[in-house]
This record gives C-alpha cells, sequence and structure tokens, in this order.
C-alpha cells in the first residue's frame, strides 16, 4: 500500500468511468434495462454466494452462463446499445448552422396550416444526431420548409402523405430533405392507450436519437412536440413556438445563438 501512488492518470481514469456510468445510468433511466440490469446483478449475486458456501452444481452452472455472458448482455441491452450508439455518432454539421426565426415561424404555421385542414402529420426535426439512414425508406427531396409544401406532401389523397418528413437546418433556415420516412416504433407500453402509431414513431425516433418530432394529430387535431422519448402536452401555436425555440437554442448551447431566433439585436 505504501508504494501506491495516486497520479493524474488515476484522476482521468476515474474521471472516463464516472462519466460512463453516469450516461449509462442515464440512457437506462426509466427503460426495463433497469429491471433486466436487476435481474443480471441478482444472478451475479447467487454466483458469487454459490462461491462462498461452496455450491459445486450452482456454481457450475452460473459459471457456464458467464461463459455466454457477454453475449446474453449484448442481446438483452441490443436497444440501448444501439440507441446509445446512434447517440455519439453525432452529425458534425448538423450544428454548424443556426435555426433562424423564419425556421421557427415556417414548422409552426407548417403544422398548425395541417390542423386547419384536419390533417395528420409528422414533422422531424434532425438535431446533432444525423437522420440519414431513415431516407432509405422514404424518398429524397429538397424543398424549402412552408405551409403549401408540408400541406402537399401530407394531403390525404397525396401520394407521400403516409409516414414523416425530415427537416434539416441549413444556411437559410430550413429544408425538407426526406418524405414518406418510416420511423422506428416506440413500444406499445411507452402511451397511453388513445394513441396510435403516428405518435407511437414520434416517441421511438426520439428515444433514440436528440430529433426534435412535431406530431399532429389528425384524429384530435392536436399538435404535441416530442423529444427524448416523451410526448409533451398538447400546445398551441404561440407555445409551440416557444418549446421548438427553447430546444433548438438549448441544443446549440450558445447565448449569442438565441439573438438570432427571436429576430432581436
Ligand atoms: N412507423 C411509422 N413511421 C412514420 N409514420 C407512421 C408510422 N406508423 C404510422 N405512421 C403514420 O401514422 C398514420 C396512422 O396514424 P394512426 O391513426 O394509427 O396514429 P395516431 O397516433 O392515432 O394518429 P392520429 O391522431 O393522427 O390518428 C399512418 O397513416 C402513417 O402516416
Amino acid at each position: 500500500m505504501s508504494g501506491w501512488q495516486f497520479g493524474i492518470s488515476d484522476v482521468v481514469d476515474i474521471t472516463v468511468v464516472a462519466i460512463v456510468v453516469y450516461f449509462f445510468l442515464r440512457l437506462i433511466r426509466g427503460t426495463r434495462a433497469v429491471q433486466m440490469l436487476i435481474g443480471v446483478a441478482m444472478v451475479v449475486i447467487v454466483y458469487q454466494m454459490a462461491q462462498v458456501f461452496g455450491l459445486f452444481t450452482v456454481e457450475w452452472i452460473f459459471g457456464h452462463f458467464f461463459s455466454a455472458f457477454m453475449v446474453i448482455l449484448v442481446v438483452l441491452f441490443q436497444q440501448e446499445i444501439r440507441r446509445a450508439l446512434v447517440r455519439v455518432a453525432v452529425n458534425p454539421l448538423a450544428s454548424g448552422s443556426t435555426p433562424t426565426v423564419t425556421l421557427l415561424d415556417e414548422l409552426v404555421e407548417s403544422a398548425f396550416s395541417l390542423v386547419h385542414r384536419g390533417w395528420g402529420g409528422l414533422i422531424v426535426i434532425e438535431r446533432d444526431t444525423g437522420l440519414r439512414h431513415l431516407f432509405e425508406s422514404g424518398v429524397e427531396m429538397n424543398a424549402p420548409i412552408r405551409p403549401d409544401v408540408i400541406q402537399s406532401i401530407f394531403c390525404p389523397d397525396a401520394p407521400m402523405h403516409d409516414g414523416a418528413v425530415i427537416v434539416c437546418r441549413d444556411s437559410r433556415g430550413g429544408r425538407v430533405v426526406a418524405a414518406r420516412v418510416l420511423l422506428p416504433l416506440a413500444q406499445i407500453t411507452a402511451l397511453p392507450g388513445d394513441f396510435g402509431t403516428r405518435h407511437r414513431a414520434a416517441v421511438g425516433l426520439s428515444e433514440e436519437s436528440d430529433a426534435l418530432v412535431i406530431v399532429v394529430s389528425e384524429e384530435r387535431g392536436d399538435v404535441h412536440l416530442v423529444e427524448e422519448g416523451a410526448l409533451g402536452e398538447a400546445l398551441n401555436s404561440r407555445e409551440l413556438h416557444k418549446a421548438l425555440e427553447n430546444s433548438l437554442s438549448s441544443m446549440l448551447n450558445m447565448q449569442g445563438k438565441s439573438t438570432d431566433m427571436t429576430g432581436k439585436a
């Protein structure tokens, strides 16, 4: 013990482990992975006790269980691992542009133009997590984000009204870069029973990425903003504008950029 030295590399070591544990716990908080983790912990405890008390057969069985442990962990936590990797693989170009007042206005007007027509819609706003892998399920396009464009996509008679549109920010505000995109669905238990697949798709994508999703309900005629796997309250246009502004400016994490969004000098 006397020869033990605590150096800068130990501080870095402990800090990195603490950060990894913190993000892991944050990632699995409130998910079924917590129950699975408790189950795994119980198996480990039983194995340790079998070793201490010399229970040969139990130790043998659990020893074989642990030889396949890594495979079991990957299978059990595949959803969480996928979500973590997608979040780590952030899009380095996405945060290069500022959401302008025009983008916020256009998003809000587009969503409520669907409400006024009694149509449903899903508008995904890409943030740091790249969503290009989802484009394959839909149709790539390059159109300005405007109420008439969004209406022409989500009109129930239009061939591309099913699925979601994806909006990317650019120097002029934002562009619709894909339509008719299929999103991953959240677990059926993630939402109250009166919400259907449109809302489940919004929650599903926001569980595995940092995208913001505006859901316009065809049935109820209300608008929700979905972020980090949580479906917020129904919002009016002012509330939606405020919520988008908050979420997009917190993503940029730069005070000065909110000036651009509000348009105030
Ligand atoms: N995986 C998915 N990805 C993207 N969009 C989807 C997905 N699944 C369903 N949708 C969209 O949701 C529509 C069906 O919505 P549904 O009525 O089942 O859900 P809902 O949540 O009750 O919505 P609403 O309140 O608008 O009725 C489909 O026509 C399709 O456009």
